[in-house]
């Protein structure tokens, strides 16, 4: 694929917000600087309305989600979408307890998401369908055609993007879905690897018109999909070593890679 987002990201730097979760922080805003993006890590009610009028995105992800952070969350993304910020959402384990289910109800009536991203087990969940699902983690399984109609019932659903990861990612309007086939199962060995996907398509989302929030999507995820291919080159089962090559590889893919070794498609 060619590289049109990417290259924006390294020029300007796009500042993301996020209110993410205690035990993702440290390597979201590591794989932002990486990127080439700026982090900003904040759940703090004071600010997190004014942030919105410099943030070029937000990221809201439930992973340790409590009542006080629900409710910034609501106002910073209430604000976001005032300001024309776009919003990612990253419903982590949303189908395992009544709590988080209460808190993403309310999540989805009152913020306009840009993108929804979560595992397979999340996206059939706030597609009404029933998933397997282990606390934070996707049961593995699924054929392409159901995987692609889940991404799209959630696009149709909520009116965004929405990108179902897991062995082959799913990226859909609502009308088209785009399948990426890259990655390593080493991700599933590293924490946070879904959430800072998240905080990366944010990344890309800030520097892309709303029109254009869907194939800047699909290139957030091939680009990312393709940095963790390369830094798997050559490792079995050092997840430790995974998780420090995919930081830097996130620094140095460039469009020759991208465009060498994304397997995007139709489906
Ligand atoms: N079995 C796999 N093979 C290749 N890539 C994978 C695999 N599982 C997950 N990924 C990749 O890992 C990244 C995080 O996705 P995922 O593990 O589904 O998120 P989460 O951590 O939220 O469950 C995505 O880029 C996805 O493409
Ligand atoms: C392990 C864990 N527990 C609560 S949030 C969290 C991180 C989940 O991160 P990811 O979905 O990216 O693997
Ligand atoms: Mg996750």
């Amino acid at each position: 694929m060619q590289s049109h987002y990417l290259p924006l990201v390294r020029s300007q730097t796009p500042l993301v917000h996020c209110m993410t979760n205690l035990v993702v922080t440290n390597f979201s805003a590591n794989g932002l600087l990486a990127l080439g993006a700026s982090p900003f890590m904040s759940v703090t009610p004071e600010e997190i309305a004014e942030i919105q009028n410099f943030a070029q995105a937000l990221l809201i992800n439930i992973g340790t989600i409590n009542e006080t952070d629900a409710k910034a969350m609501l106002i910073a993304g209430k604000a976001a979408n005032k300001a024309g910020v776009p919003v990612v959402l990253d419903p982590v384990g949303v189908g395992a307890t009544a709590f988080r289910q209460k808190i993403i109800k309310q999540l989805l009536a009152e913020i306009n998401f840009a993108v929804i991203r979560g595992n397979a087990a999340e996206i059939a969940f706030l597609a009404g369908i029933n998933w397997q699902g282990k606390g934070v983690d996707a049961v593995t399984g699924g054929d392409a055609a159901d995987l692609s109609r889940l991404a799209k019932t959630v696009a149709q659903k909520y009116r965004c993007i929405t990108a179902l990861s897991g062995e082959i990612d799913f990226i859909s309007d609502g009308k088209n879905v785009r399948q990426i086939q890259n990655g390593t199962q080493l991700f599933r060995k590293v924490t946070g690897s879904g959430c800072l996907l998240g905080a990366v398509i944010g990344a890309f989302l800030g520097v892309a018109q709303p029109a254009d929030y869907f194939a800047a999507s699909i290139e957030a995820c091939a680009v990312y999909a393709v940095a963790g291919e390369l830094a798997a080159r050559d490792l079995s089962r050092e997840t430790g070593t995974f998780a420090i090559n995919f930081i830097n590889r996130l620094g140095t893919i460039d469009a020759l890679q991208l465009a060498d070794k994304a397997r995007i498609s139709e489906i």
